[in-house]
């Protein structure tokens, strides 16, 4: 698995501190980010990806330093976003796709391939043509989703990928992310999502308060809100 290590990591958004005394490292298949609301989960989670660098301290994946390398980051850490409006760009479903894989070496035919094997994948292959921005928020919310995958990222991030979706397609998702080899870190409130995973993160005010197998640290969750 790939190493994401967090070294006296820290962050403050102007005066605000929103995470301080952070060090990690990240070496599980799967990892689970849970905790209240504002507690700074997303700010960890795009931390991995270089999408926040941090004010303090230093976040590396694989040796690359988030705050130099961040392009060469993101194309190692594919990152879904809780509202899919945010990354879906293409005026359809298949070109949506399509443009994650603007940059590969692909033949047209191979991209067209892989496009319509992923759109299949996830439930999308009658959706091909239909305009993005008439989905359900469900059906985007996958779409977000199988853009990324279909890019192959060595680590998927997720940050609540599932709080739009019915119960059939957040099984489809659970199930996705279950059969990825890819190490995957997911923030999410579902905490039966977190069934199967190898470490959960509890933050909590900044900080990382629980860290350790998912029934101990969902328990110490569970506990602190009593
Ligand atoms: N761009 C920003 N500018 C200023 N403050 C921000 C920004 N992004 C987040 N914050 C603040 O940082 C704190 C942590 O936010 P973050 O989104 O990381 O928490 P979270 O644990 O993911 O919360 P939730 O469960 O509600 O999604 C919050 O107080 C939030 O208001």
């Amino acid at each position: 698995m790939n190493n994401v290590s967090f070294r006296a990591v820290g962050h403050r958004y102007g005066d605000r501190v929103v995470l301080r005394d952070v060090d990690l490292a990240l070496t599980e298949h799967r990892i689970g980010i849970i905790g209240s609301n504002g507690g700074g989960k997303s700010t960890l989670a795009r931390m991995i990806n270089g999408l926040v660098v941090p004010t303090e301290g230093m976040v590396t994946v694989d040796g690359l330093d988030t705050r130099r390398q961040g392009r060469q980051i993101r194309r190692k850490v594919g990152f879904v976003f809780t509202d899919p409006n945010h990354q879906i760009i293409m005026p359809t479903v298949a070109e949506d796709i399509g443009f994650s894989l603007r940059r590969s070496s692909l033949s047209k035919q191979d991209r067209e391939a892989k496009v319509a094997t992923i759109l299949e994948r996830f439930g999308l292959a009658g959706h091909a043509d239909h305009p993005t921005h008439l989905l359900s928020g469900g059906q985007k919310q996958l779409l977000a989703l199988a853009a990324v995958l279909v890019t192959e990222p060595d680590i998927l991030v997720a940050d609540e990928p599932t709080t739009l979706l019915d119960l059939r397609n957040t099984r489809i998702i659970a199930d996705t992310f279950a059969a990825l080899d890819q190490q995957l870190v997911m923030v999410t409130h579902q905490l039966d999502l977190l069934d199967g995973f190898d470490r959960v993160l509890v933050v909590e005010g900044g900080r990382i308060v629980a860290d350790g197998e998912p029934a101990e640290t969902v328990a110490f969750y569970r506990g602190s809100v009593r």
